[in-house]
């Protein structure tokens, strides 16, 4: 059997503000520092311990990491870096407050917008300030792959991809991998190792800063997924998440 963790970054700026965030780039807030720290912890006494790890190209994800490596005495271990391992793109709606969004489309359409598996945002604009294809950080990746919007749907392809060639021939190599990643990478992921329905996909909200443990059989298959942590907490954590999708918090 192997085993694999994998976690959401801590609560950054624009999940305080409940903004939508997508590809935009904000900072941890203090509260979600405290929580990178705690899910290190977490897995230090649990006993974890990582051969490397990779993170996406945005800050929340990669500093989220180096607090957890640093609380397990692993800061020099090799880190991979990756745009694939980037939020879902969110398009025209990145940086729009959800309660907002709500307010002015529906609770319902919101609710579509942020869980279902197959609809796009509104995209952004070629000339949109927001489009990355102008941002040194991908500069190496292929204009066309650069997303103006992304469905889950679209986020599970270069996900489940990068999962493919860049992870599992690492986890059957006996690697202990750590993924710091964000809300809807990581439900893409769980979607495509478990093709989980799209009922069950609406109702899966990914806490801020817990670490989740993959068990996988030797074809690095899933066999079972757990928080590790105050299971109360954690459940708590993810009923927040689904709340920012409301009128009013
Ligand atoms: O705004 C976002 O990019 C994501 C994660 O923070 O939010 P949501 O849970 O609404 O998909």
């Amino acid at each position: 059997m192997y085993e694999i963790v994998l976690v959401r970054h801590g609560e950054s700026e624009y999940n305080k503000q409940n903004l939508f965030t997508g590809w935009s780039d904000p900072d941890l807030t203090e509260k979600g520092i405290q929580e990178a720290k705690e899910a290190g912890r977490t897995l230090k006494q649990a006993g974890y311990t990582f051969d490397l790890a990779f993170a996406s190209v945005l800050k929340r994800s990669i500093k989220t990491l180096n607090y957890i490596l640093e609380e397990l005495d692993l800061l020099w271990i090799p880190v991979q870096k990756s745009w694939k391992l980037n939020e879902r793109h969110y398009g025209a709606l990145q940086g729009l407050s959800k309660s907002e969004t709500a307010v002015k489309f529906g609770e319902e359409q919101l609710q579509i917008w942020r869980r279902s598996l197959s609809v796009r945002p509104p995209l952004l604009e070629p000339d949109d300030p927001r489009y990355a294809r102008n941002d040194i950080r991908y500069k190496d990746v292929r204009p066309g792959d650069i997303p103006r919007g992304e469905s889950l749907e679209d986020t599970v392809h270069r996900v489940g991809e990068f999962w493919n060639q860049r992870i599992v021939p690492l986890v059957m190599k006996k690697e202990r991998v750590l993924i710091s990643a964000h809300g809807n990478t990581l439900r893409a992921l769980i979607k495509y190792m478990e093709d989980i329905d799209e009922t069950a996909l609406l109702s899966l909200n990914i806490p801020t800063g817990v670490p989740l443990v993959y068990e996988l059989d030797e074809e690095v298959n899933p066999i079972r997924r757990f928080y590790l942590g105050e299971q109360e907490k954690i459940q708590v954590k993810a009923a927040e998440v689904a709340n920012q999708g409301k009128v009013s918090e």
